[in-house]
């Protein structure tokens, strides 16, 4: 028999038996669980990624709720050991949820959790950074002077891009796609393309006002576009952040032939998921155009990337690292645990997803609700009416 996994426990006579797969940041989302009468036991394994025998283990014989993580398998196995443990509530502690299988959990009646809106700024920071980075060299320049080789100012060292009066093209303008977008028109006063399945109204409006606000400070004004193809925001945009899900309509999105619509010295960023672009394409593509960068925070296959991805100067590569600020892990952790200690409870589900901030404001008790079920229509959940 294997070996069982390492575990720290608090509040052992709890009612209620709640895993976690992982420890989390913070201590709240622990303090909301054991005030609740739950029983929590963290993995503490040294081991990254978890196998699906090792999450069967930890959720044992009598298990009410899991809260896992994105590099996690939940699929029809893992539903069905947490239903014959007698548990009916899962949480990623992510928004992306492309390891579930949702349907897999609707046929165990298992509600599933997801934590939007509190990431949603701390991520398009990062694909604000990475844009930033790959249009001025950042690391490509850090690298040069880490090497010993700056001996002295030059007209044409590390000539980078400038933002301002480009396009931003964003792919994807939900929650993080609008907000990257804000910032790259607010702060670099970039027109903006997106692409997007449905009108980001919001996104549109303050665009509107922001060109009108420069025009009447008689500066040039912003402009954007809802473009009707996302061919047309590869053609015409300077710098393209991609932001959509991952699902079946979005993998390899980003594949040869598009790569090659895009301007020469275009930026490429993506903070999504790893598979929404080829990576073996995108390989070749910055081989063959030495001024096209991208900025990476997720990989097809991760934690690995494709060959020759490590050796192309025009590549930063982060290791998903989007979400990881100290406010929004915590965050993180709170929002994944209240979905799982709400569905144990029988509370409703939040009624707006979007509106997540009374469960993380620390001075005040949390709603009696579960902030974010994505399957709960599927499950016949009862919306909260706070
Ligand atoms: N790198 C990270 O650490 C990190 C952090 C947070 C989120 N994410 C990823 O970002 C994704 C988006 O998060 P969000 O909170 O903005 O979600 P969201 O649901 O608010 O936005 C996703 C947008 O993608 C659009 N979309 C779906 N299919 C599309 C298609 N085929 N073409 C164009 N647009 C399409 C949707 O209409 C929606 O507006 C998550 O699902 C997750 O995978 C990654
Ligand atoms: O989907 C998510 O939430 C990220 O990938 C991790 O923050």
């Amino acid at each position: 028999m294997a070996k069982p996994l390492q575990i720290e426990v608090y509040n052992p006579n709890g009612k209620y038996r709640v895993v976690s797969t992982k420890s989390m940041p913070g201590t709240r989302w622990i303090n909301l669980l054991v005030e609740q009468d739950c029983r929590l036991e963290i993995c503490t394994q040294k081991k990254t990624i978890l196998s699906v025998e090792d999450i069967i283990s930890l959720i044992g014989n009598k298990c009410d709720g899991v809260i896992g993580q994105l590099t996690e398998d939940w699929g029809e196995t893992l539903f069905s050991a947490l239903s014959r443990a007698g548990g009916k509530a899962f949480s990623n502690m992510a928004v992306g949820y492309n390891n579930v299988d949702v349907n897999a959990a609707n046929k165990y009646g298992v509600a599933v959790g997801n934590t939007p809106g509190v990431l949603t700024e701390t991520t398009a920071e990062l694909a604000a950074s990475l844009s930033l980075s790959a249009a001025r060299r950042i690391v490509e320049a850090d690298n040069f002077m880490r090497a010993g080789l700056y001996d002295g100012w030059l007209p044409h060292l590390f000539v980078g891009n400038l933002l301002k009066g480009q396009t931003v093209g964003v792919i994807g303008a939900g929650r993080i796609g609008s907000a990257y977008a804000r910032m790259m028109v607010e702060g670099f006063k970039m027109n903006l393309i997106y692409y997007d399945l449905y009108q980001a109204t919001r996104l549109e409006k303050f665009v509107t006002a922001y060109g009108q606000f420069l025009k009447a400070n008689g500066e040039q004004p912003v402009t954007w576009k809802r473009a009707s193809s996302m061919e047309e925001v590869l053609r015409e945009a300077d710098v393209i952040s991609l932001h959509p899900i991952l699902d079946k309509t979005t993998y390899h999105l980003i594949n040869k032939e598009r790569l090659a619509m895009m301007k020469k010295e275009a930026i490429l960023v993506n903070c999504s998921r790893g598979p929404v672009i080829h990576e073996v394409a995108l390989v070749e593509h910055l081989k063959a155009n030495p001024m096209f960068r991208v900025g990476l925070d997720v990989f097809e296959d991760e934690p690995y990337m494709k060959p020759g991805l490590a050796d192309m100067k025009n590549a930063i590569v982060v290791p998903h690292i989007a979400s990881a600020s100290k406010w929004t892990r915590e965050g993180m952790a709170t929002l994944a645990a209240l979905n799982v200690l709400g569905k144990i409870k029988g509370y409703p589900v939040w009624s707006d997803t979007n509106r997540v901030e009374p469960f993380l404001d620390e001075k005040s008790r949390p709603p009696a609700a579960c902030p974010s079920i994505v399957n709960s229509k599927s499950l016949g959940l009862p919306v909260s009416k706070l």
